[in-house]
């Protein structure tokens, strides 16, 4: 599914207009019918049940009152406040209140928090949450954010019209405050602000409606964000022996750093991976060689420190020769050295590489070296790593998730995976994947360094390069979600995500329809 921009969805709307004559009247009927949809579908019976619903100045506002009128229609109370002046209603808003005048419905001008609205909705069963949608221009301040406190401290059922009052469209922030609902119908397509977080949170379960716009309105190439679906495996070869499933190279490890490369090149074995070797330095070899025995060695010559010495740079790149994907930094440490070989090895390796952890550092040294290569790369760093490679403050990286991806996988021809709770991937044309997989419990010590190797082991599995990328991070969330289902989130380890991966990649065999729609928008 595509994930539209406030600006695209406004011109879609435009289009569905002008192309097709669905009148802005018939969306509104649409958008409210949608979340009429979802209010049934919640509550059953809305007949003798009473609803208070705040309406703001803009067609959001139009939105709740459309929807009142159905409520209302359908044996519901419906008590309505707006928030702004009735005068400054336009077109489908303006036509949807005066036929609510002229029904009767109650309506109220909101005059600020006081103990009469508070027993309003107190007395309510459900709260329509219609103050401000996609056209929120500034920080929620004043009698607003009075009725988003009424609202969040009611305790009661909340259904948002379109996105939660408060929340940006474009980034998913907070401005200032938001409505946190139970329930969000968003119109048209999902808007980038309902799926990236912590917008995402705040709507509660989340729906979309195409309000009636033919399905090629959406075929648009400039709406370029999707959601990561899932991409089917082919069925394993029968006759397959472990090199028909992927031969990879980890460059991981130093003293003190055991975690990055057992996790990361034992992980590829586990999500399907063929032939895993692990080339460290030789002092790291004693510890991991008795726990992950499936894993083929290379000890390699070391620093003082017990790092990868620059005098393992050509046994390095005569052992890449014959594989079929490197991963390039998983704990391979800070030592100037290493981090010079690393950085070489970057430019020199002729063989798509996965570049993460202590080699996006290396790499942020030089991040031109990028442009010289000729294989595909994918670099995993999370937000501090970003921001190293770019630069860029944490904070303005966070707030501007999709374009400072995207900005970088186009100007450096890579795939760059942003981590975090819903993972951008941004394609080097400009595309960019939301991933819905995984959990809050996936914030732990070497979780990162399971992704390297499950993205390794789609490859193994036959998936192009960029299919590799997307799948690796979508198996390595749902690992992360059977591991939460079976233990709870709190006590989740990088080694629970590694076992769950045989049953991540197990259950998108057997029951892909399935694992795709859970992860999916549902549509109303
Ligand atoms: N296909 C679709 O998606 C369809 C979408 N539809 C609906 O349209 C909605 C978008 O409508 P919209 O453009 O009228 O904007 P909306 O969010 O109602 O608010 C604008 C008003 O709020 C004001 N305002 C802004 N910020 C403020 C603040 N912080 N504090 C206080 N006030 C603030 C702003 O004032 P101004 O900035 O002009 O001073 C202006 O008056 C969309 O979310 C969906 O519900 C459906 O009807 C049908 C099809
Ligand atoms: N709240 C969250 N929801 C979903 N996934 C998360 C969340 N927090 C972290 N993750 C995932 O967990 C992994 C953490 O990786 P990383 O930050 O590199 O950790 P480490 O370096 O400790 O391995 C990433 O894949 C990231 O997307
Ligand atoms: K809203």
């Amino acid at each position: 599914m595509r994930i539209s921009t406030v600006e695209q969805m406004r011109a879609l709307d435009k289009r569905a207009i002008e192309v097709y004559g669905i009148e802005d009247k018939l969306l509104m009927e649409n958008a409210a019918h949608a979340l009429y949809f979802v209010i049934l579908k919640a509550l059953g019976n809305i007949k003798g049940r009473k609803f208070v619903a705040f309406a703001g100045p803009g067609n959001n506002g139009g939105d709740a009152i459309t929807l009142s009128r159905k409520l209302h229609s359908n044996g519901a109370y419906v008590k309505i406040y707006l928030m702004s002046s009735p005068e400054k209603y336009k077109g489908a808003a303006k036509m949807n209140y005066e036929i609510a005048k002229r029904i009767g419905i109650q309506m109220e001008n909101f005059d600020g928090d006081n103990a009469l609205v508070r027993m309003s909705v107190e007395n309510a069963d459900a709260i329509i949450d219609g103050i401000l949608g996609t056209g929120i221009s500034r920080n929620v301040e004043g009698k607003y954010a009075e009725a988003i406190k009424i609202i969040n401290e009611s305790a009661k059922l909340v259904f948002s019209v379109d996105i939660p009052s408060g929340i940006n469209g474009n980034t998913g922030k907070v401005m200032g405050t938001a409505v946190r609902a139970d329930y969000t119908a968003t119109f048209g397509l999902p808007k980038i602000g309902n799926v990236l977080y912590p917008g995402f949170e705040y709507c509660g379960e989340l729906y979309v409606s195409h309000i009636s716009f033919p399905p090629e309105n959406y075929e648009d190439d400039n709406i370029n964000v999707f959601i990561n679906e899932p991409i089917p495996l082919s069925p394993r070869k029968k006759d397959g022996h472990k090199g028909s499933f992927g031969d990879a190279l980890f460059v991981a490890g130093a003293g003190n750093y055991y975690g990055a490369p057992y996790f990361s090149a034992l992980s590829f074995l586990k999500a399907g991976g063929g032939y895993s070797r692990l080339a460290t330095a030789k002092s790291v070899v004693p510890f991991i060689g008795t726990q992950g025995r499936e894993i083929v060695f290379h000890p390699l010559p070391e620093t003082d420190a017990k790092s990868i010495s620059y005098t393992a740079k050509e046994e390095i790149l005569k052992i890449a020769k014959n594989v079929d994907i490197v991963i390039l930094g998983p704990g391979t440490s800070l030592h100037e050295r290493t981090q010079k070989l690393i950085e070489e090895l970057i430019g020199e390796i002729e063989k798509p590489i996965i570049i993460d952890g202590d080699g996006l550092t290396a790499l942020s040294h030089n991040t031109s070296i990028l442009k010289e290569r000729k294989y595909p790369t994918a670099l995993t760093p999370h937000p501090g790593e970003m921001s190293r490679l770019t630069g860029k403050s944490i904070n303005e990286i966070l707030n501007n998730r999709i374009e400072v991806a995207r900005n970088f996988a186009i100007e450096y021809n890579v795939i760059l995976v942003l981590k975090g709770a819903h993972t951008q991937i941004a394609m080097p044309d400009g595309r960019i994947y939301i991933n819905m997989t995984g959990n809050s419990g996936m914030a732990t010590a070497g979780s990162g360094d399971v992704l390297t190797g499950t993205i390794a082991a789609m490859y193994g599995l036959g998936l192009d390069f960029e299919e590799s990328v997307r799948m690796g991070v979508f198996v390595h969330g749902l690992a992360g979600d059977l591991a939460a289902q079976r233990k709870g989130e709190d006590g989740i380890t990088a080694r629970d995500i590694m076992e769950f991966l045989p049953e991540a990649t197990k259950l998108l065999r057997d029951e892909y329809e399935n694992v795709k729609d859970r992860y999916d928008i549902n549509v109303v």
